[in-house]
């Protein structure tokens, strides 16, 4: 069992004079009732704890507002600009994370045709860089704990200037690949350590809304791409050599950024640094006094070593001391259903449901992919706004709920329109003679799920006449192999229209309004608070080996459910394939609610005794919500303001 939060916290706070002295103005104002403590509050700090514990005795609403304003003075006493600067500087690398994952598929459309590239290149390009990150996700929880994290960070910004400079000059599909591998290593590296030194370094009443500010850059990130994507598509000739280029920048900030930026204090702390851990601290807290803060995060070092042991693998440690064995099955729960909850393929085939939805120009197509990006980086602002409000449990659940209704929308739309499937009425010889599989579909369900092929109609009012299902172009998937729907220009003008992946019905809108829902829900609570929850929930000894498994974890999801996107669509259909993310929805909120509890406003040395009972009652342990608990230092004893025995205090 580790010790009790408030052994080793202990605050003698200025607030607190603050506190009592507007609770004074308000018993002099009402110039009743409360005189006893009024009096007291007027001998000194002595008299003031005992004044604060006659708080009980006042109303509910004069204590809430008390603690507000206690909270506000506090908060605002604490927070110096620097801990922004640390913290927008490591999220540079979560930039860079959404940036290298997100620019690929635009890159792509121009590289296959000036490379030659097949599918299993294109798959390559695209996946290696999510296998790298897994591995080297894994590898960063070692890296971390035996280097530091600034080291990490610097490591992880060298690998993505590097890579970049690698996919920006490459003259072959090998040194592409080589750059996506660099890339996807400085992936795994920075999504592992930043969200953790950011945790390290903030105040607690603001570490969520930091550590968020990171997803936030990864959706930026990502939405950037898409705009970058969009821009450089019209140029056909090297455009992807910019696209893939461009990410040099920001790593490049970020890597001298680093160079000036200080360690985590927490890790110094671990390694016996105390002095430069001091002196970090007190920069990072401003004009707070950080002896407190110190202390604890020491002796909470040393109890930990106590009871846990420090020989053996970390990984053996955690899986045998129960509290970190549960924390680390809730970490890597949560980055699996946030995998398995769709976001990839939901935003990978954006462009497929807008076009469902009656967007026929590619270009167009391009763009509103970029809008979905961007409702992405929006909505995940909102998540950084309502961290610190809701807190991660509600914001997650809600989330949650949100993205199955929206993943069952969604379905329903891909249902409704295999179901009222158009006929294909017309069958013309393919002047190739290469015996496509297209020919044998009577419907548009069956044209649609064949990676293969497409539908070529033409529209009557708003019925679909004349269609016919045709190989796709192998260049493009905007047009057909050959027929009067191969030369998108002819086509348009003939009033034709190419559909693929898709089936053209009056019930596309109802996949659109889908995904824009999935959006709204998933952005704010299942975006982010994964990484969020996980920076908070292990304590230091094991919080760079907790965070290499749960990043890990998050990676291995992403590749399993983008490779098999595909097939579970051939064998499940695309509205299939939505109820299972539906159903998995749906058992990560059975999940959550058993087992997340709340860690909103404790200090990183207090979160692990939220682990101590079991596993499927952890979410409903007890989370000192909307209460302000400060500890004061009474003659060498802790004091808890909540408490209302003064007994113990001389
Ligand atoms: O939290 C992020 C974010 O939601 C991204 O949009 C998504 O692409 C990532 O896979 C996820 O880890």
């Amino acid at each position: 069992m580790s010790r009790k939060a408030s052994d080793n916290v202990e605050y003698t706070l200025r607030s607190l004079s603050n506190l009592m002295g507007e609770k004074r103005r308000r018993q002099q104002a009402e110039g009743a009732a409360g005189s006893a403590a009024a009096a007291a509050a007027a001998a000194g700090e002595r008299s003031l704890i005992a004044a604060e514990s006659c708080s009980s005795l006042n109303s509910a609403a004069s204590g809430a507002e008390l603690e507000r304003a206690a909270r506000r003075q506090f908060q605002q006493d604490e927070t110096p600009g620097f801990v922004y600067v640390v913290s927008v500087f490591s999220a540079l690398g979560g930039f860079l994370f959404g940036y290298d994952t997100g620019v690929v598929s635009g890159a792509l459309l121009l590289l296959k045709r000036e490379l030659n590239l097949d599918a299993l290149w294109q798959e390559l390009l695209v996946s290696s860089t999510v296998g790298a990150a897994a591995l080297s996700a894994l590898a960063g929880g070692v890296l971390n704990g035996l280097c530091g994290r600034r080291p990490c960070i610097l490591l992880a910004s060298g690998l993505f200037t590097a890579g970049a400079g690698v996919l920006a000059a490459a003259r072959d599909k090998e040194t592409l690949l080589g750059g996506r591998v660099v890339v996807g290593l400085g992936i795994g590296v920075a999504s592992m350590t930043v969200p953790v030194y950011i945790a390290e370094v903030a105040p607690p009443h603001l570490r969520g809304r930091l550590v968020t500010i990171n997803t936030l850059f990864i959706t930026g990130g990502q939405f950037f791409a898409s705009v970058v994507d969009g821009l450089f598509s019209y140029l056909a000739k090297d455009g992807w050599r910019y696209m893939l280029g461009l990410s040099a920048v920001p790593a490049v900030i970020q890597f001298f950024g680093f160079l000036f930026l200080p360690e985590s204090p927490r890790w110094l702390i671990q390694k016996g640094q105390t002095q430069r851990a001091r002196r970090i601290l007190s920069q990072m807290r401003g004009n707070q006094a950080i002896d407190e803060e110190y202390d604890s995060i020491k002796n909470n070092i040393e109890e930990e070593e106590k009871e846990v042991g420090a020989a053996g693998p970390v990984i053996c440690r955690m899986l045998t001391y129960p509290p970190t064995r549960r924390a680390l099955i809730v970490g890597c729960g949560l980055q699996m259903f946030q995998q398995l909850s769709g976001i990839n393929t939901v935003m990978y085939y954006s462009a497929t449901i807008l076009q469902m939805s009656g967007v026929q120009d590619d270009r167009l197509a391009i763009w509103l992919a970029a809008l979905t990006a961007f409702i992405n980086f929006i909505f995940t602002l909102v998540g950084v706004w309502l961290v610190e409000r809701m807190g991660r449990r509600k914001l997650t659940l809600g989330s949650l709920t949100g993205t199955a209704v929206a993943l069952i929308i969604l379905a329903s739309g891909f249902l409704l329109s295999a179901q009222v499937s158009p006929r294909v009425t017309l069958n013309p010889p393919d002047p190739s003679h290469q015996n496509s599989t297209c020919t044998k579909y009577s419907y548009c369900n069956g044209c649609m799920l064949d990676p293969d092929c497409g539908l070529c109609y033409k529209l009557n009012k708003s019925s679909v006449v004349e269609s016919s299902c045709i190989p796709v172009d192998k260049d493009s998937t905007m047009k057909a192999a050959w027929g009067r729907c191969s030369n998108e220009t002819v086509f348009k003008k003939e009033d034709l229209f190419w559909a693929y992946n898709f089936c053209p019905t009056p019930y596309s809108w109802t996949a659109l309004l889908g995904l824009i829902l999935y959006l709204i829900f998933f952005a704010p609570g299942m975006g982010p608070m994964p990484w969020t929850v996980n920076s908070e929930i292990y304590p230091l000894w094991a919080r760079s080996t907790g965070n290499a498994c749960s990043s890990g974890v998050n990676w291995v999801f992403n590749v399993l459910v983008s490779l098999t996107f595909l097939h579970t669509a051939e064998y499940l259909t695309y509205y299939g394939a939505f109820f299972l993310y539906a159903g998995f929805a749906g058992l990560g909120l059975v999940f959550i609610y058993g087992c997340l509890p709340e860690t909103k406003g404790k200090k990183l040395e207090e979160i692990e005794s939220l682990f101590e009972n079991r596993l499927c009652t952890c979410g409903m342990s007890d989370s000192d919500e909307g209460r302000y608990i400060e500890y004061i230092r009474v003659k060498g004893s802790n004091y808890h303001l909540s408490d209302n025995d003064a007994s113990d205090v001389e």
